[in-house]
């Protein structure tokens, strides 16, 4: 296979000697135009040419320095301004006119050596450690033998290795075998502040702190520690698992898909060549009118718009997208060769998130891209899922069961749906209390989201209610994974202060036959859940 360094060398040079041939064809063309406006009559005869003059510099500027030529783009830039000055004040400034042109017709000569173009730095993004969520490994630092065992039997029941250690030299035994995802530590434990003292936020292994007090200190001390989250007592093992889930969701969630709008292609080809190679999913439009179309089928994450276009600004193309309701939680960043300010911030008042001058850098680029698409899904996560669960809410999952099985009719696949009620739940709530209750639902959801396929659909439908839509998959062996899921559910010990439990759940499953509703389904697998129910609970029936 080939070297991906040496093939992303390859490509940025293959759009670098793309762009040079595209200079050796505009250059000439604006030093025509120059030509053209020395010899221009009057200043009725000036102004169209110097306006196309300077749409051409404003490109010019904006992409030159990425491809390595940055005198060119710097000289560009400057002579951008003076035509844009002459052009707001309706007439070209005659004593500087001879040094305008004659530097347009010199333009040529700058285009002669290429530097490197951006910068090929590789970025430290957190994409090394990709394990499943069923290995990773976890050590938990804590001196109450309670709290510690109850924190490592609670995520070993929401699918972690966790590992609990009571004394700071067993743990540092064990970080030296390097074979740890991620670290716990409680800072109320007595080697906790000199643990935490000697880490800083480069220390590699991702840390999570727990503490007894939620003050300003005590968190400023976790993040000097490198923490990337921090928990308050009395603790809340769902909240501590969605910390986690954060962090690993970080590190081997699908890639981020971006949307690149810019008319001219050698740049919007390098900038999606440049976060391709960072494990994002790029997409380029270069016509304006078409991006409804992208915006709908691509559903992008983050939108990367030129400005100035020819058929439509970047900033109308902006409102435009507002004015959909589904795509208001996308970040619109501007990627524009404008560098005067007031006009940036007339363009983010219109519509829009962030402005980042072209040329950029490719690893301001990348981070720009990248802070932007973690936090558009970090909150769209938020939005759509459930607290507890992390689950899809219950109006989502309904709506995704009617998406597939539309789709299952169209396609005459067979598709599942199940339903799934965890057995006798209010006692566990009345016995054990609340918290411990949601500890259930938890362990549940993440073994529902381990053990069933990328393409199945999973919600949390009620309080201890869950429904999931199973596509290509019939109604036998949908019965089959959830007889498995159940019998695996049965064995978790759950734990309350000193004592110890089990729960279960009944589940009913139906398969579509390709001419039933959504809803009519619903009812089905509900008939078949209450039958389970009644049949004595703990079992998995399929509706008849
Ligand atoms: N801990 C916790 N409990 C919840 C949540 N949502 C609902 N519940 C509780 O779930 C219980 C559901 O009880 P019931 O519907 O009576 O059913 P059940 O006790 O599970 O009995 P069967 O379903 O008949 O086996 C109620 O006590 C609710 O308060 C939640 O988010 N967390």
């Amino acid at each position: 296979m080939a070297d991906p360094a040496a093939e992303l060398q390859r490509q940025l040079q293959l759009l670098a000697e793309q762009f040079r041939q595209r200079l050796q064809r505009d250059l000439p063309e604006l030093s025509a135009q120059a030509e053209a406006l020395g010899k221009a009559a009057n200043e009725a005869a000036r102004q169209p040419l110097l306006l196309a003059i300077r749409q051409q510099l404003h490109k010019l500027a904006g992409s030159a320095g990425t491809f390595g030529f940055a005198a060119l783009g710097e000289q560009a830039r400057r002579l951008e301004q003076q035509g844009g000055a002459w052009l707001y004040a309706g007439q070209c400034d005659g004593s500087q006119l001879p040094a305008f042109i004659a530097d347009l017709q010199r333009l040529s000569a700058l285009a002669g050596n290429a530097g490197p173009g951006g910068s090929s730095e590789p970025l430290a993004l957190a994409f090394e450690n990709r394990r499943t969520p069923l290995d990773q490994r976890i050590a938990i630092l804590e001196e109450d033998p309670v709290q510690g065992q109850s924190v490592e039997l609670t995520l070993q029941n929401f699918g972690y290795q966790a590992r609990w250690y009571a004394s700071a030299a067993e743990l540092s035994a064990r970080l030296a075998q390097q074979d740890v995802d991620a670290l716990i530590i409680d800072s109320d434990h007595s080697a906790a502040p000199e643990l935490l003292a000697g880490r800083t936020s480069q220390s590699g292994l991702p840390l999570l702190v727990i503490s007894s007090s939620n003050d300003f200190a005590s968190q400023l001390r976790a993040v000097r520690a490198g923490a990337v989250g921090f928990l308050c007592k009395p603790l809340n093992l769902p909240s501590l698992e969605n910390a986690l889930q954060r962090l690993f969701s970080l590190q081997q969630g699908q890639p981020y898909r971006v949307l690149i709008v810019d008319d001219d292609l050698e740049l919007a080809n390098r900038y999606a060549l440049v976060l391709r190679q960072h494990h994002m999913h790029v997409q380029v439009c270069h016509e304006p009118s078409t991006v409804l179309e992208y915006m709908a089928r691509f559903a992008p994450e983050v939108l990367l718009l030129d400005v100035q276009m020819p058929d439509c600004e970047g900033p109308e193309l902006a409102q435009i997208i507002r004015f959909n309701d589904d795509w208001l939680r996308v970040p619109i960043i501007y990627l524009s060769a404008e560098t005067d300010l007031s006009r940036q911030m007339q363009a983010l008042l219109r519509a829009g998130d962030d402005f980042v001058t072209k040329p950029i850098s490719d690893n301001a680029l990348i981070t720009s891209v990248f802070s932007r698409a973690q936090r558009a899904r970090q909150l769209s996560n938020a939005l759509a899922r459930d607290s507890l669960t992390g689950l899809l809410k219950h109006a989502d999952i309904k709506e995704q069961v009617s998406y597939e099985v539309a789709r299952a009719i169209r396609s005459r696949r067979p598709t599942s749906v199940v339903m799934l009620d965890i057995d006798h739940f209010k006692q566990v709530n009345d016995q054990h209390g609340h918290p411990i209750g949601d500890n259930v639902i938890r362990a549940l959801a993440n073994l529902l989201r381990q053990r069933l396929r990328k393409i199945d659909s999973l919600g949390r439908y009620g309080g201890e209610e869950f429904l999931a839509v199973l596509p290509d998959c019939s109604g036998e062996q949908a019965q089959k994974v959830i007889e498995e899921i159940r019998q695996h559910f049965t064995r978790l010990t759950f734990q309350a202060g000193q004592q110890q439990f089990h729960c279960s759940f009944s589940a009913g499953v139906v398969q579509s036959n390709g001419e039933q509703s959504a809803g009519e389904l619903l009812h089905l697998a509900d008939q078949a859940l209450y039958a389970a129910k009644h049949g004595g609970r703990n079992q998995v029936r399929l509706a008849v």
